[in-house]
């Protein structure tokens, strides 16, 4: 899902301020240390002015007693205003680095927590969601991460402080109105800074229109399936053409955003007057003799002190960006759907008489045409049910709904007569083994994508090969360099990558081996859809031994799968059309039967028999 050109920057007002909410909810010793060591420092930075300014007094006071105290004095000070601000920089910047990588660790963990804690997954085809899913990413790939925020504002902070104190000591050593006019201008001209800065940042992030979609381009040349086709069908040039054309395109558009040199004129002009009105009325006080040499001196340093309150270049811009990620990764880590967390009653060992589907309808976010509607169906536990349907009949969107990923809009789902909502959803899903027709191809090993069938049991050796057997990946273990210990990933040393048929068996086997685990449905989605001929029969052979007691839905386009079920139902216009054994179906001489005859035509002649 992409993200709106300002969304990540200009348009998440509220970042630092959840950033800062966020530090003693993190960790609050470390947040109230840091608060002190702040403090600490920029009193430090403002005793600085006032310890010259009575150094000077003494010098140029010419000797006596009270010369000699000032002079002690303002030596105790300079000593007191170094010490702060020297020795607690190292303890600040390593409090600092501490509380940093608290933040990024704690808003990682509670983003990954957030995404995966709703029950559903209705919530990830909401755009906001997504968006803020994609936005919440800078947070666990740390990118700029919120942590360097921390850094950011931790120096920003003092940076500030010491600005306000440089204003407060221009005002008692000069006149009141000097830091009025002197920090009004270094204020404005900051903010006008700083919104030229905010638009360089989102012309920079590629997030013209243009150069996202050049970027888009140059991506689909590196990524493993487009890249294969892109040079099959010969499309370098086009793409070359292309690419170039948008990039430019984006290129001078963000200059269009981002130059605009009248406003640095003007942001300087400005400030230059204001340092002309506070500076000529200095120069032409002390002349005589209003303020003091001392006071002098204090003002003129607390004067240079007060850019801290203009624009900070590089830190604000590191902060902004850096914060950019607290909000949505708030709102992620504040995932969760109730409708869908139901903490019901016990699934365990269900169903017991049967699954039925009553009246259900239902249409997927934001798309709410209904893909099922009215649809009535009952499977009775322990026999098995095909499912058969054209493309996009909603076959699919069944078992996802059986799964409870989705709610059904109206209608229900009941199991042994009781809504699936009023179950345990963790504790029904248990009761599940599903291969979903895009099954999970996890970076593990061999021996993990299929002990996560039952992650709760601990996974022995020999239920692992068990369920390898019977989901006809056992022997292919015996060719990867690590057995059953591989690693399934070409992007880590040692690991391999499987082929499409060898992912779909060791999907079969995760399932199975959750089967063995004690689910009590297994729902296979194409489940033969990447196997050879000899993988498909053997899996055939051995239907009977793999659904033996338990309840089976078998989605296929495959007559030969389908005919394996004890009852066929046929999917049409998000309703059941049709139901029956393959025989019945047959003699029906319905829709069901015209599609069997369409899939047996090309291995029969036009008399009706084998072809040779
Ligand atoms: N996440 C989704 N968001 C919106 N629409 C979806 C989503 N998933 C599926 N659909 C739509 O729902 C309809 C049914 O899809 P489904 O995957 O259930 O069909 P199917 O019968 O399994 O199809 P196939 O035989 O092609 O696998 C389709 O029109 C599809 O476009």
């Amino acid at each position: 899902m992409s993200t709106s050109p300002t969304a990540t920057v200009t348009r998440r007002p509220g970042s630092v301020s959840a950033l800062v909410r966020e530090l003693p909810r993190v960790d609050t010793p470390l947040t109230v240390l840091l608060v002190a060591l702040v403090a600490g420092q920029v009193a430090g930075v403002a005793l600085l002015p006032l310890a010259i300014g009575r150094l000077v007094t003494a010098l140029t006071a010419g000797g006596g007693p009270t010369a000699s105290r000032q002079a002690w004095s303002g030596l105790t000070l300079l000593a007191l205003a170094l010490v702060l601000d020297i020795a607690l920089d190292p303890i600040r910047a390593m409090v600092t680095a501490k509380l940093s990588t608290a933040v990024d660790g704690s808003l990682a963990q509670r983003t990954v927590e957030g995404a995966l804690r709703p029950g559903g997954i209705d919530h990830l085809d909401d755009p906001d969601v997504a968006d803020q899913l994609e936005q919440a990413r800078g947070v666990e790939i740390g990118g700029h991460s919120p942590g360097q925020a921390v850094d950011a504002l931790a120096a920003l902070v003092p940076l500030r402080l010491t600005g306000l104190a440089s204003a407060v000591l221009l005002g008692w050593a000069g006149q009141w109105w000097m830091p009025v006019v002197l920090g009004a201008g270094w204020i404005v001209a900051g903010r006008w800074q700083e919104k030229e800065m905010a638009r360089a940042v989102v012309a920079n992030t590629a997030r013209t229109v243009q150069l996202r979609h050049a970027v888009y381009l140059r991506d689909i040349t590196a990524t493993a399936p487009s890249a294969k086709e892109v040079r099959l069908f010969g499309l370098h040039q086009w793409l070359v053409e292309r690419f170039t054309r948008e990039w430019w395109d984006g290129i001078v558009e963000m200059r269009r955003r981002t130059t605009d040199g009248r406003r640095h004129l003007a942001a300087s002009a400005l400030l230059l007057a204001a340092h002309v009105i506070v500076v000529v009325p200095l120069a032409y006080g002390a002349s005589s003799g209003d303020p003091s040499i001392g006071h002098l001196t204090i003002a003129l340093q607390s004067l240079l002190g007060l850019y801290a309150l203009g624009f900070t270049g590089d830190l604000q811009r590191r902060l902004r960006l850096a914060s950019a990620a607290v909000p949505p990764a708030l709102a992620v880590s504040a995932l969760g759907t109730p409708a869908l967390a139901v903490t019901g009653r016990a699934a365990t060992r269900l169903p017991q008489r049967e699954i039925r589907f009553e009246r259900v309808r239902f249409g997927y976010p934001g798309d709410r045409r209904p893909v099922v509607d009215n649809l009535d169906l009952v499977i009775p536990a322990g026999s098995s049910l095909a499912i058969v349907g054209d493309n996009g009949a909603g076959k699919s969107t069944i078992t996802k709904l059986l799964a409870g990923l989705y709610r059904p809009d109206a209608g229900r789902i009941r199991v042994d007569g009781r809504d699936l909502h009023e179950y345990d959803l963790a504790s029904w899903r248990r009761q599940l083994a599903v291969v979903f027709q895009d099954f999970g191809r996890y970076p593990f090993s061999v021996r993990d994508n299929i002990a996560f069938g039952a992650i709760e049991t601990a996974a022995t050796r020999d239920a692992v090969v068990e369920a390898a057997r019977l989901g006809g990946f056992l022997g292919v273990e015996l060719g990867l360099a690590d057995g059953w210990d591989t690693l399934l990933t070409s992007a880590h040393l040692g690991g391999t990558e499987l082929s499409g048929g060898q992912w779909q068996r060791l999907a079969l086997s995760r399932a199975l081996y959750s089967v063995r685990q004690g689910a009590r449905v297994l729902v296979l989605d194409e489940p033969t859809a990447h196997l050879d001929i000899e993988a498909e029969y053997e899996l055939y052979t051995r239907f009977l031994e793999i659904t033996a007691g338990i309840t089976t839905i078998l989605v296929s386009h495959r007559f030969a799968t389908v005919r394996l079920a004890e009852r066929i139902a046929v999917l049409r216009d998000g309703r059941v059309s049709e139901y029956g054994s393959h025989d019945e179906l047959l003699a029906a001489d319905g829709r069901y039967a015209q599609m069997f005859r369409v899939q047996s035509a090309p291995f029969t002649d036009s008399a009706g028999g084998r072809r040779a």
